[in-house]
């Protein structure tokens, strides 16, 4: 089995791989503020719990775009597994043309990269990952990196607006009628929902327009289920587009970990 840990600003998501298909998959709430001893404990817990064999786990692979994070989850995979996970960096390889690949990108959005490149290896593709942060990366037919637009996500707006001493009722996101709010919650739903979908549309656009040609989009992450209807322009509802680019990057570099 393959254990792919991708650390996000919101989630930590570890899901394991039986070489077809994504198993049992934990959702743990990313909190800067906890030590690797605590995290051992809810990964151990979890792990008892499925009844899984920890022998059975042979490879693992970290994507982290919380740096103060990194290395305590690593240990722990470590420690539960006792196996040493494949860490991303600029150094693996992954499929892409790494000379394009700009030096800050995040890690998640270097598997979206990979996995969008591999899902469309004859096309221009788009990830659409609705994570704390909206981003949007593009990748050409030969695996070059074109670029990345990064946005707050959904959630990050809606509290950018209220913050957490909210007069207002929590607002769940889901799609309004109408454009036309006649309450504040309406309002919210139909100012972020379909302004978003709006903005989406607009973009991939924008992007056929620069580029001069069609692109395929996979929308991944957070809320993407819930947006991805609305907008025919998406090719594929990809759940575990993240991961998928992470279990790639992984065996690419199999023979070198
Ligand atoms: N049903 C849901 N499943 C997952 N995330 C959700 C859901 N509903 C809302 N969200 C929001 O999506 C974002 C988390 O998406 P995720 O892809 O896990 O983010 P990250 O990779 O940044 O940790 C958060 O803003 C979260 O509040
Ligand atoms: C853009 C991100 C914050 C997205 O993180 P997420 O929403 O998945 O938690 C992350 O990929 C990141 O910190 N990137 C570094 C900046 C860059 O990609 O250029
Ligand atoms: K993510």
């Amino acid at each position: 089995m393959f254990l792919a840990v991708d650390i996000g600003n919101t989630n930590i998501v570890m899901s394991f791989h039986d070489g077809k298909q994504w198993g049992r998959t934990w959702r743990i709430h990313t909190d800067t503020k906890k030590t690797s001893d605590e995290y051992l404990v809810i990964m151990e817990t979890l792990w008892e719990n499925s009844g899984f064999d920890r022998t059975a786990v042979r490879h693992a692979a970290i994507s982290s775009v919380v740096p103060n994070l990194t290395r305590a989850i690593q240990k722990d995979i470590q420690r539960i597994f006792s196996i040493s996970p494949l860490m991303l960096s600029m150094q693996v390889k992954t499929g892409l043309d790494m000379s394009t690949v700009p030096s800050e990108i995040g890690q998640d959005i270097m598997c979206n990269l990979a996995a969008a490149h591999q899902m469309f290896p004859d096309r221009v593709a788009m990830t659409l990952d609705c994570g704390t942060a909206m981003t949007f990366s593009t990748v050409d037919e030969k695996g070059r990196v074109l670029g990345v637009a990064i946005l707050p996500g959904l959630v990050t707006a809606v509290n950018a607006l209220f913050g957490n001493t909210a007069q207002l009722p929590q607002v769940e996101l889901k799609i309004p009628t109408s454009v036309l709010g006649r309450n504040t919650v309406d309002s919210i739903r139909a100012g972020i929902m379909l302004g978003y979908i709006e903005m989406i549309d607009g973009m991939i656009e924008r992007t056929e327009k620069e580029l001069g040609k069609k692109i395929a989009v996979i929308a991944t992450g957070g809320l993407s289920s819930t947006i991805a209807s609305e907008i025919p322009r998406i090719d594929v509802l990809a759940p575990n587009h993240t991961l998928d680019g992470l279990r790639l990057i992984s065996e690419m570099n199999r023979e070198t970990t």
